[in-house]
C-alpha cells in the first residue's frame, strides 16, 4: 500500500543533491572477461556519484533500453504512436521479430529472417529486450569469449608510467582530432595489393596445416567426410554494420543447420598445458591460465617458422589491427567523451602493466635464459593479451574438473574457429566432444566441434555471437562496437544517501548480502532493488527489520517514485555531460561518405557515444512515462491493483 505521510521524494533528492559536492571515487577492479564486465556511464549528483565505473563480477545481465519487466515501459522505446507498450513495426510483429532473430530454422522460413535483418538496419526502436529474452535461452552455450579471471584488480599506478608503458600510436603534428590518424582506406595501391598477397598466402599455409594435422580441409568427401564447407577470406565485411571484420569464413557450398562446420584436433590448440610443456619447468603449474597463455604466444611468435604453431601465430591479428580503445591514442579517446569506456581503458592499461611487472619479477627476471627480456616485452604481452581478449574461448576439454569436482571449463586459443566473426544474434556454436570413431579422420580423440546454427546459402558468411556483449565491452576487448547492438547496455551507478538516518543500518545490510554503500548496476531488477531501499524510510519499515523486507516488489508509492525519479536524473545528467548531441552524432554517422572517411577509430568512438546517449534517452524518456503513470494513477503500483 503507498504510503503518503513521507517527505516527498523532490526534497529528499535536494537532500541528496547537496550531500554530493564531497563524492568520492569507486576504484575500479577490472575482471578479464567482458561478460562478466559492467561499465558505469552516470555521474550525477542525485545519488552521489562520480564518473566511477565498477566491475561486476559474474553479471551476463544489462540494463538494455527497458526497465524491469513488471512495469512495461514499452521497452524503452519510444513507440510509432508515442504510447508506452509493445513496439509497433513496419509490418512486423514483436513476437515474429523475435521467433525470426533467435529461431533455428529451416531454409523455408529464411525470408522472414531477412525481415529482422533489415527491420534492424531501418529502425531504431527494436524491441531488443524481448530478443535478448528469447536469445537468453541459446547464448549462455556457447562459449562466450573470455571469463573471469581472480579479483585482484586494484592497482594503482601513475598514469605517466601507463602513458609510457603501453604502447599507442605516435599523435601527428599539428593535426585536428578527427583525422590526425586518417589512412584513407582502399587507396593503398601497390602497398594494399602486396598485403592482400601475404594474407592469402597466409591462408594458404594455415589451410595445408590445417589439413596435415587432421583437419578435413579437402574439397572433395571422405570416407564419411563430407567436402570442407568453407572458404577462409583475407576481408570480410559485417553485414548489418558494412565495417571491415578483417578475415572470417565464408560458405563454399550450402549448409544445413544443424551441420559440424568442421573438427579440430585438441593437439593444435594452445592452453595452459601445451604452455607448461612448451617452457618445461620454468613455469610453475598453478600459473593462471591467461598469463599462461599469453606467455606462450610471445615465444612461438618469437620462434617464428621453426615453431609449430607458425602458420597459426602468422594469421594473429597485429595489435593495430585489432586497435581496441586500450592502444587508442588520447586524442581519440577523448572522441569517447564522458563514456566510462575511458575510465574501463585505463584500469584495464594499469591492470596489464602491473601485471607484466609481476611476472617480469616473478618469473622472468630469474630465467632470462627462457625469458629474453628483448623478445618478452610488455608490446608483446599487450600483443599477446589483446588476441587473447578477443579470441580466446571457454570450453570443457579433457574432464578437467575444479576443486569440488564438478567439470571446468579451460581457456584455449583455438585455430580456425577463432576466425569467425561476431553477430549478436549468431547461434554457431562450438563444443568439445568425443564423435563416432570408424570414419572420423581424427578417431577416438576429443575434437573441438564447430556447429551451423542455420541453414547456410553459398558464399554467406558465418558467425558466431561473442556473447551478449555491450559496445563498451565490445570496443574496449574486440576494438570494435555495433550501431544496434541488441545487448548495448548502460549501468548506473548507485549509493546510499550519506545523510540518511538510516545509512548504517543499511550499509550494515549491504555487507550481509555482499554489497556496498555504492554499487553499479547493469541488471534493472536490481537497480530498483537497490534503490527501495536506498529511499526506504522508517515508515515505510513499519517496525520490521531490514532483513525481512521484500524489494522485489513496490514497497510504497512514495519509494517507487523517488527510486523512478532518480534514474531519470540520472539519464538526463549523463547526457548532460556529454557536449555533443545524439542528434549530432547521428546527422554524422549518416552522412555516410563524410563518415567513412574517418579512421576506424574515430567512426567507432561516435557510434559508440552515440549509442549510449539513445539509450539514456530512451530509458529516460521512458521512466517519465512511467513516473507519470503513477503519479497519475493511470498505472497501479502492484500488478494485482490493475
Ligand atoms: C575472433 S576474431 C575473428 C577473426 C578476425 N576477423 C580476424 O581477422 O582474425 C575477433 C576480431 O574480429 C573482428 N570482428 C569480429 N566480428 C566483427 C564485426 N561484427 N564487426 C567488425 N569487426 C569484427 C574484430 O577485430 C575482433 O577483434
Amino acid at each position: 500500500m503507498a504510503s503518503t505521510s513521507r517527505p516527498p521524494a523532490r526534497k529528499r533528492r535536494n537532500t541528496h543533491a547537496a550531500a554530493s559536492s564531497g563524492s568520492t571515487r569507486t576504484v575500479a577492479a577490472l575482471f578479464y572477461t567482458a561478460a562478466c564486465t559492467s561499465i558505469t556511464v552516470m555521474s550525477f549528483s542525485l545519488l552521489h556519484t562520480t564518473h566511477a565505473f565498477v566491475y561486476l563480477p559474474r553479471r551476463d545481465h544489462r540494463l538494455t533500453s527497458t526497465l524491469p519487466s513488471q512495469w512495461d515501459l514499452g521497452r524503452c522505446s519510444s513507440n510509432h504512436d508515442g504510447r508506452p507498450g509493445v513496439p509497433k513495426w513496419r509490418g512486423h510483429t514483436r513476437d515474429m521479430l523475435v521467433r525470426a532473430a533467435t529461431s533455428k530454422k529451416s531454409s523455408a522460413e529464411a525470408p522472414e529472417e531477412r525481415d529482422w535483418k533489415q527491420a534492424l538496419l531501418e529502425d531504431d526502436d527494436l524491441d531488443i529486450d524481448a530478443i535478448i529474452a528469447a536469445n537468453k535461452e541459446t547464448l549462455p552455450r556457447l562459449p562466450g569469449i573470455l571469463s573471469a579471471s581472480p579479483r585482484d584488480g586494484n592497482v594503482d599506478l601513475p598514469e605517466s608510467f601507463l602513458d609510457e608503458a603501453v604502447a599507442s600510436p605516435k599523435k601527428e603534428e599539428g593535426v585536428g582530432p578527427l583525422v590526425s590518424r586518417a589512412k584513407m582506406q582502399g587507396l593503398g595501391g601497390k602497398g594494399e595489393e602486396d598485403e592482400e598477397k601475404k594474407k592469402a598466402q597466409q591462408n594458404a599455409r594455415l589451410a595445408t596445416w590445417l589439413g596435415e594435422n587432421g583437419v578435413w580441409m579437402q574439397d572433395k568427401s571422405g570416407w564419411g567426410v563430407p567436402p570442407h564447407p568453407l572458404l577462409l577470406s583475407s576481408r570480410t565485411i559485417d553485414e548489418i554494420e558494412l565495417e571491415d571484420s578483417g578475415r572470417g569464413l565464408i560458405c563454399k557450398y550450402p549448409i544445413n543447420m544443424g551441420n559440424a562446420l568442421f573438427q579440430l584436433p585438441l593437439s593444435i590448440v594452445i592452453d595452459k598445458e601445451k604452455s607448461l610443456a612448451a617452457f618445461d619447468g620454468a613455469l610453475p603449474a598453478d600459473i593462471n591460465e591467461y598469463f599462461a597463455i599469453a606467455l606462450m604466444l610471445i615465444q612461438q611468435r618469437a620462434l617464428g617458422p621453426s615453431s609449430f604453431w607458425a602458420p597459426y601465430i602468422d594469421v594473429l591479428p597485429t595489435t593495430e589491427e585489432v586497435d581496441p580503445t586500450l592502444v587508442w591514442p588520447e586524442e581519440d579517446l577523448a572522441l569517447l567523451e564522458t563514456s566510462p569506456l575511458v575510465a574501463a581503458t585505463r584500469s584495464l592499461k594499469r591492470k596489464l602493466a602491473a601485471e607484466f611487472a609481476l611476472l617480469e619479477e616473478q618469473y622472468m627476471r630469474a630465467r632470462s635464459d627462457v625469458f629474453d627480456p628483448s623478445v618478452f616485452t610488455f608490446e608483446a604481452y599487450l600483443w599477446a593479451f589483446i588476441n587473447i581478449f578477443s579470441r580466446a574461448i571457454r570450453v570443457k576439454i579433457g574432464g578437467k574438473r575444479g576443486p569440488s569436482g564438478e567439470e571446468e571449463e579451460s581457456i584455449i586459443m583455438c585455430p580456425y574457429a577463432d576466425l569467425i566473426n561476431h553477430n549478436p544474434f549468431a547461434n554457431t556454436y562450438i563444443v568439445a566432444e568425443k564423435p563416432f570413431k570408424m570414419f572420423n579422420p581424427i578417431r577416438g580423440e576429443e575434437v573441438i566441434t564447430i556447429y551451423a546454427d542455420k541453414d547456410y546459402k553459398k558464399m554467406e558468411q558465418v558467425y558466431i555471437s561473442y556473447g551478449p556483449k555491450s559496445n563498451a565491452d565490445l570496443l574496449l576487448l574486440y576494438g570494435f562496437c555495433l550501431d544496434r547492438n541488441p545487448f548495448n547496455s548502460v549501468d548506473l551507478t548507485v549509493a546510499l544517501l550519506p545523510d540518511d538516518p538510516l545509512f548504517e543500518e543499511k550499509r550494515a545490510f549491504l555487507a550481509q548480502a555482499e554489497r556496498r554503500e555504492k554499487e553499479a548496476f547493469p541488471y534493472p531488477n536490481e537497480l530498483f532493488e537497490y534503490l527501495r531501499l536506498v529511499y526506504l524510510t522508517k515508515e515505510d519499515m513499519g517496525g520490521k527489520a531490514l532483513r525481512e523486507m521484500e524489494f522485489t516488489d513496490p514497497i510504497s508509492l512514495e519509494n517507487e517514485l523517488a527510486a523512478m525519479a532518480s534514474i531519470e536524473g540520472a539519464c538526463e545528467e549523463a547526457l548532460a555531460s556529454y557536449s555533443t548531441k545524439e542528434e549530432d552524432d547521428a546527422r554524422l554517422i549518416n552522412d555516410s561518405k563524410l563518415f567513412n572517411m574517418f579512421p576506424k577509430t574515430q567512426r567507432m568512438a561516435i557510434k559508440h557515444r552515440r549509442s549510449e546517449k539513445r539509450l539514456l534517452k530512451k530509458t529516460a524518456a521512458a521512466v517519465k512515462q512511467q513516473l507519470l503513470n503513477l503519479r497519475s494513477g493511470k498505472r497501479k503500483l502492484r500488478p494485482e491493483e490493475e
